[in-house]
């Protein structure tokens, strides 16, 4: 029987404290095979009825990884414009992807339509398919900061130009595109409090009983 102790536990912790969303990459390349092992890892996390509607594209054309730049910096300047005066000035010094330097790109979808599982647990709730791989996204952040590999989750995007752009099936929903490789620094906080644009709250904020 498999079981974890205490200075596990503490470590665990400390991965949760210390994962962040990483947006600025040192440019070395990843060593062979690691987006390979974090899709691996990813794919052992729960999803519903056993569906694993996860489906992954490793991005390396350099003209389609240039299309998503640009995708990016189009819905980041439209994103610009809904705000004005102080925030308008914060969120244009934000730095909201590092898909220039990530030496990682890889863009996750949903099969919606994958008879895998035969729709045991959908059939009231058929959203459960992208939640399956939002977990597994999840999984694969945590995996690769324990090894000291960053992932940054970029969604300013628009999603049907990214399915044209990556020429995947009609089916797959798209769901995040992620940035991996070498995070510049390390910090215990997220970097929207540090820029001050929001700040970690409390659980007790998130909680009711009834
Ligand atoms: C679904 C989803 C989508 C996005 C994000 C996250 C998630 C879960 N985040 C990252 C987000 O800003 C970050 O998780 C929070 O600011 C908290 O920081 P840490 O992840 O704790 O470092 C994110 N960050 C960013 O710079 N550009 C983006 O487009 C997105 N999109």
């Amino acid at each position: 029987m498999i079981s974890f102790d205490d200075t596990f536990r503490r470590q665990l912790h400390e991965l949760f404290v210390w994962r962040r969303d990483v947006r600025r990459f040192r440019r070395d390349p990843l060593p062979d095979g690691t987006l390979e092992r974090l899709i691996d890892t990813a794919c052992l996390s729960p999803s519903v009825g056993l569906s694993q509607p996860w489906r992954f594209v490793i991005v390396e054309d350099k003209a389609r990884r240039l299309a998503v730049i640009e995708d990016f910096r189009a819905c980041n300047a439209d994103a610009l414009q809904s705000y004005s005066g102080e925030r308008a000035a914060l969120y244009a010094a934000l730095k909201l992807s590092g898909l220039e330097d990530a030496p990682g790109h890889l863009a996750v979808f949903a099969e919606k339509t994958s008879t895998i599982g035969s729709g045991l647990g959908r059939a009231t709730m058929p959203e459960t398919t992208e939640y399956s791989v939002v977990a597994a996204i999840c999984s694969m952040w945590l995996a690769a900061r324990a090894e000291g590999i960053g992932l940054g989750w970029v969604s300013i995007l628009n999603p049907i130009r990214i399915h044209d752009i990556l020429d995947v099936p009609e089916a797959w929903k798209f769901i995040g595109y992620l940035c991996i490789g070498y995070p510049e620094t390390e910090c215990d906080r997220p970097e929207l409090e540090q820029a001050k644009w929001e700040s970690r709250r409390n659980s007790s904020e998130f909680t009711v009983r009834r």
